[in-house]
């Protein structure tokens, strides 16, 4: 698992590490990195410009500036603020021959050094004008200028690295936001750090966790996921959160509901009953894709609910839930729930999203005493008991109708597996990232190749000696 660290904490931390190491000393480390990277980028070519901002930030850039000349690199700096321009990183850029120009011409990378831990809002007027015309590419020092680095929020001009070095430790905008590779530089800051603000999860760790059939397991053992999705009019729901369960784990599928006709057409596997009355037992139950909000869903929401099994509720489920609160009585509130909302249906739950994703589902996860895994481009996944985890999709080709259905599936059958809650919300989330990857390859995909994909997706993330 990769840990983030928010400002605050890497603030604290820097300042304890920097009270027992010579001035400067952790600024010229860092810089050192940056200049080690860039020659790795440059390849060769030998020409970098600087932009440069009002803090330790552009210190770092200019310092890496004077690493730079020092190989022999023709280095350029514009100075975005000269009155607050770190002096003693300009002083030593310009005693090693640095240029201090107007604007970046003819340049083979960019450092971007404009704003790094204390940046608030989008680039400012000047800055954005500088980074329009750049036609390099840009290498960001810490994180990309322009982007919130707590929250990854963007919301007007920002940079764009193909590469971001940064220092000590990740911070959340490298998970939540678009920083190109991103290289880390050890400063010496990890025993001053304790647990991480966010995790993120490694493809190791969600094939190590991945349930997979031993010797001594049965259909029984390995968890029953119950389906409880799709109506006669919306079949399509159910076709697809009971084929993702059924291929998640070699588990057993229970389906029940006004869909099962479909559903048996398609996955003659999987054990198909009109009513959730008739189902038999599950060790988990996914409710609520196209299941309608009529009074027959709710009765179905809530039967669900007050089985005592570990639910994933999705879609129809989650505006039920936003219409009629009296639902949540039917739950035990130590038994499991993972709500899935999109953006919509979590304003319909608990108000707007905002900027600021991971306060929102930490908001919605202690409100409502489950785990929340807020859908999107970047998926955001927080615990009642305060962890957090953050998955970026690297592609979009998962943004199709129905694809949700598809993660629901897998997030009910991991959780019938016995796995915690967040664990399986998070692996679920990654093998259908990657799915949609594979699927797609390239081209758009309907949810049904994504679901088709869901197997290599899990061959790719298990150890390949198991
Ligand atoms: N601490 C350490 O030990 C180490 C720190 N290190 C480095 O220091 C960096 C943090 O430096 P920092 O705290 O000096 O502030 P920084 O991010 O450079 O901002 C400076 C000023 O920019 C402005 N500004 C704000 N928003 C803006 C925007 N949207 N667009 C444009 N400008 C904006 C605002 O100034 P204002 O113009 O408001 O006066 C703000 O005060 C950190 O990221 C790392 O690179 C490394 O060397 C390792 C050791
Ligand atoms: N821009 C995007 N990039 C990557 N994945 C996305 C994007 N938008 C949505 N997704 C993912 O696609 C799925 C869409 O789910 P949902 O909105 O419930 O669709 P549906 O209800 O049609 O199944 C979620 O897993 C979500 O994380
Ligand atoms: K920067």
């Amino acid at each position: 698992m990769r840990g983030l660290w928010t400002t605050e904490r890497v603030k604290a931390a820097e300042e304890r590490v920097m009270a027992r190491v010579p001035e400067g000393a952790l600024m010229r480390r860092a810089a050192f990195g940056v200049a080690t990277v860039a020659l790795e980028v440059l390849a060769g070519r030998r020409r970098v410009g600087l932009l440069v901002g009002a803090g330790n930030n552009g210190g770092d850039a200019l310092w890496a500036g004077y690493f730079l000349r020092r190989r022999g690199v023709a280095v350029s700096a514009v100075l975005l603020n000269p009155a607050k321009a770190h002096a003693a990183g300009l002083a030593a850029f310009r005693r090693v021959g640095g240029r201090v120009v107007e604007r970046l011409t003819g340049v083979d990378l960019v450092i971007d050094g404009i704003v790094g831990l204390s940046a608030r809002g989008p680039l400012r007027p000047d800055a954005a004008e500088h980074v329009a015309h750049l036609d390099a590419p840009v290498l960001s020092v810490d994180l990309p200028s322009g982007v919130d680095p707590d929250t990854g929020a963007v919301r007007g001009p920002h940079v764009r690295p193909a590469v971001t070095v940064t220092f000590g430790c990740l911070k959340p905008v490298h998970a939540l936001a678009d920083c190109g590779e991103v290289r880390l530089v050890d400063i010496g800051l990890t025993p001053e750090l304790a647990g991480p603000d966010l995790l993120e999860l490694e493809v190791s760790d969600v094939g190590a966790a991945w349930p997979v059939p031993g010797p001594t397991d049965d259909k029984y053992t390995q968890g029953v996921t119950g389906i409880a999705a799709g109506s006669a009019t919306y079949p399509g729901a159910a076709v697809l959160a009971t084929g993702a369960a059924l291929l998640a784990t070699s588990g057993m599928v229970r389906y029940a509901g006004a869909a099962a006709e479909g559903v048996r057409a398609r996955w003659p596997e999987a054990i198909c009953t009109g009513t959730i009355t008739d189902a038999g037992r599950v060790q988990s139950w996914v409710v609520g894709p196209g299941l309608g909000t009529g009074l027959g869903a709710e009765a179905v929401l809530r039967s669900v609910l007050e089985v005592g099994v570990p639910v994933c509720a999705d879609a129809d489920a989650i505006t039920m839930l936003a219409n009629n609160p009296d639902l949540w009585d039917a739950r035990d509130p130590d038994t499991p729930l993972v709500l899935t909302p999109h953006d919509r249906e979590y304003e319909r739950l608990a108000g707007e999203v905002g900027d600021d994703r991971v306060a929102a589902a930490k908001r919605a996860a202690d409100k409502f005493a489950a785990v929340v895994l807020l859908k999107g481009h970047t998926t955001v996944i927080a615990s009642p008991d305060g962890r957090v985890l953050v998955n970026r999709a690297r592609s979009s080709w998962a943004a199709t109708a129905g694809s949700g259905d598809v993660l629901s599936g897998l997030i009910g059958a991991l959780l019938a597996a016995g796995l915690d809650p967040l664990l399986a919300a998070g692996c679920a989330a990654r093998v259908h990232v990657l799915a949609a990857e594979l699927a797609a390859d390239g081209a758009p995909i309907p949810a049904t190749s994504l679901l088709a994909a869901v197997p290599d997706a899990i061959r790719a993330v298990r150890p390949l000696t198991a």
